[in-house]
């Protein structure tokens, strides 16, 4: 498969590079960036997952979190795909939580969207191939998972479903009960359809029920968060994840918002969780 390189650049001994690719599943260009540690050379390192929420792209994290220096120190790849499928040819809609920029991280059913939406399949499946085949440092044996809002709850529903693949999984002010909250609900009836047991596969309180895994889910909220009330509602998930006996490290973090000042704040302890569990 074809890669070609939009941007590069050196930052903390290693370097930040942004690629596009041509997406079969998606039926579309796909766009994506990669930091690579200095430990690359020679080693293989472990790759990390990083999902944005509503209205990224794989720039929000990469320019505003800071995460280069501890992947630095750690020695780890940080993958950061963008949020949807995009381009003039993909059904969009005018609102920011519904279309591009607001994949949500599944495969849709329903038209318009069926036809290039299939998130879930392309972070979990095509783009680890890309990876593979064009960053021969990638130790695709260790690989974790973290995102943000609509990204947290990504990475928790990848973690769970596929925990041979991503052996560690954390999150920032993720949204963990869709079926139950506006954001999950606009979005799973426009690329779902009804209310169904299609909704359940990509709602992490439901998935948690069915299935837990070994790992420690590391996640820190706000306790400023705008969202926290009407779309994160914490508690759904850590009771669900308490009754059912998966390991949760939930923090609330006293005064910080939805943002990515919060984001860098802790950046530096989600990637430590993820190195310990990776053995960076
Ligand atoms: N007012 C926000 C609503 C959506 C929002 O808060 N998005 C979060 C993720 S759910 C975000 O990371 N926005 C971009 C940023 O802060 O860089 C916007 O339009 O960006």
């Amino acid at each position: 498969m074809t890669l070609t390189q939009v941007s590069s650049w050196q930052s903390f001994g290693g370097t930040l590079s942004v690629h596009d690719h041509e997406s079969a599943l998606q039926n579309c260009t796909m766009r994506f960036a990669v930091y690579t540690p200095p430990q690359a050379d020679p080693e293989k390192v472990p790759v990390l997952w990083y999902l944005s929420g509503l209205t990224c792209s794989w720039a929000n994290v990469m320019e505003k979190s800071g995460l280069q220096r501890a992947a630095s120190q750690h020695g780890i790849m940080i993958i950061a795909p963008d949020t949807s499928p995009r381009g003039e040819d993909v059904a969009d809609d005018d609102a920011y939580d519904l279309g591009q920029g607001a994949g949500f991280y599944l495969t849709a059913t329903q038209e318009p969207w069926a036809k290039h939406y299939k998130m879930d399949q392309y972070i979990a499946d095509e783009l680890p191939k890309v990876i593979a085949e064009h960053f021969p440092a990638a130790d695709m044996s260790r690989q974790g998972i973290f995102g943000h809002s609509m990204g947290g709850h990504g990475a928790i529903t990848l973690h769970l479903k596929h925990p041979d693949m991503y052996k560690s999984c954390s999150a920032f002010s993720p949204i963990t009960s869709p079926c139950q909250v506006p954001w999950g609900q606009k979005a799973f009836t426009a690329y779902l359809g009804d209310a169904s047991v299609a909704w359940e596969q990509y709602d992490a309180t439901e998935l948690v029920k069915e299935r837990q895994t070994k790992a420690t889910i590391l996640v820190d909220t706000g306790t400023a968060d705008t969202f926290l009330e009407r779309e994160l509602k914490p508690e759904i998930f850590t009771e669900a994840c308490r009754k059912h006996g998966q390991r949760l490290d939930y923090n609330m973090r006293d005064g910080y918002g939805h943002d990515y000042y919060f984001i860098a704040s802790y950046m530096d302890e989600h990637i430590a969780h993820h190195a310990r569990a990776l053995e960076a």
